[in-house]
């Protein structure tokens, strides 16, 4: 498999290492517009190899698609992360102009390629992949969902006391700090609800902890986060080339599944060779409805903005 990842920053170099690390890749190519920026950060990704034991090829190119030629899978980190105070939604204006401009040219070197679309405020920004290059649904990945889940999965192991790899627990909708819609009546500590551990206002707690996951970390660090973003874009990639048909919560361009339309928000999806080979419809309560309703008009306003 050939993956490209277009931006050689923080959240890029990230994707590139794990990927790498799991070492299921024969080629990582890293893009950047910065002069010599994405060599430099491959070939000191490449001199972890025999560290890692991995034996992905990791080449970089500054601005040269020609490289990314017959990607199987292509990643966008391209684009400015928010500062402490600010909103995922305030990047659109440079981001946009970013993402169209990288999809397009990604399309023209690797007809067939999967992308998967990390740059903030990313639904609206793999909804603009969609209208800018026009590919079919299930090749068109929003990654939010699979980042917002394992912030669940820690913030609801920390609470409860337990290890996180015994809980199973979801985020859906829009990839915002007011639009996620932790499925918290949904989690569980190995088949028990986790209600049985935490009190309504624990729940609470950890519901709005996972919600401002992405600000906690950005006021934290200066700028967003890049390890468990890098990560989760790994396992989505690694999905796709093992052809493994796992679910992860997904932006997804919605064709009426939960009665929504032409957006593309954080819905429960079957990840293999075929990018979203099933967008799945699960059974949610009223009140879990009404939270994803809300959560879709929040990022169809941010859509308006293009
Ligand atoms: N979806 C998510 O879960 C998630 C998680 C973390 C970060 N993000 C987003 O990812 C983006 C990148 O974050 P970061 O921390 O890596 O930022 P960063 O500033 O460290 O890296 C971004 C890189 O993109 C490059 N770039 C800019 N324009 C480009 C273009 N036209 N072509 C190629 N490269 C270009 C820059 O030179 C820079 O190296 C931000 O928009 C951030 O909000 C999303
Ligand atoms: O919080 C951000 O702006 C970056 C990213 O979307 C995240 O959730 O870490």
């Amino acid at each position: 498999m050939k993956v490209t990842v277009v931006g050689a920053g923080a959240v890029g170099a990230s994707c590139a290492e794990y990927i790498a690390i799991k070492n299921f890749a024969e080629e990582i190519v890293l893009v950047d517009i910065k002069e010599g920026f994405a060599e430099g950060k491959a070939m000191d990704l490449m001199q972890t190899a025999s560290l890692n034991g991995f034996d992905s090829n990791i080449v970089g190119a500054t601005n040269d698609y020609s490289k990314t030629a017959g990607s199987d899978v292509a990643v966008i980190t391209s684009g400015i992360p928010r500062k402490p105070g600010m909103t995922r939604e305030e990047l659109i204006g440079i981001n946009a102009g970013i993402v169209k401009d990288v999809a397009t040219k990604l399309i023209a070197e690797s007809p067939n390629v999967i992308i998967i679309v990390v740059s903030n405020p990313m639904d609206t920004m793999a909804y603009l992949a969609h209208k800018a290059t026009g590919l079919s649904k299930n090749r068109i990945i929003g990654m939010g969902g699979a980042l917002d889940s394992a912030r669940f999965k820690f913030r609801l192991a920390e609470a409860i006391g337990c290890p996180q790899s015994d809980v199973s627990a979801m985020v859906i909708g829009g990839h915002s700090d007011t639009g996620m819609v932790p499925l918290i009546e949904k989690a569980v500590v190995n088949s028990v609800p986790v209600s049985e551990f935490l009190s309504e206002e624990k729940m609470a707690e950890v519901v709005e902890a996972t919600k401002v996951g992405g600000a906690t970390l950005t006021k934290l660090l200066g700028t967003s986060a890049w390890y468990a973003p890098g990560a989760a874009v790994s396992e989505l990639v690694k999905a796709i080339a093992l052809d493994s048909k796992k679910v992860f919560p997904c932006s997804a361009l919605l064709e009426g599944e939960y009665g929504l339309s032409d957006i593309s928000i954080g819905v429960p999806c079957v990840i293999g060779k075929g990018g979203i080979e099933k967008v799945l419809e699960i059974e949610l309560s009223d009140a879990e409805k009404a939270k994803l309703v809300d959560s879709a008009e929040g990022v169809a306003a941010v859509n308006a903005l293009l």
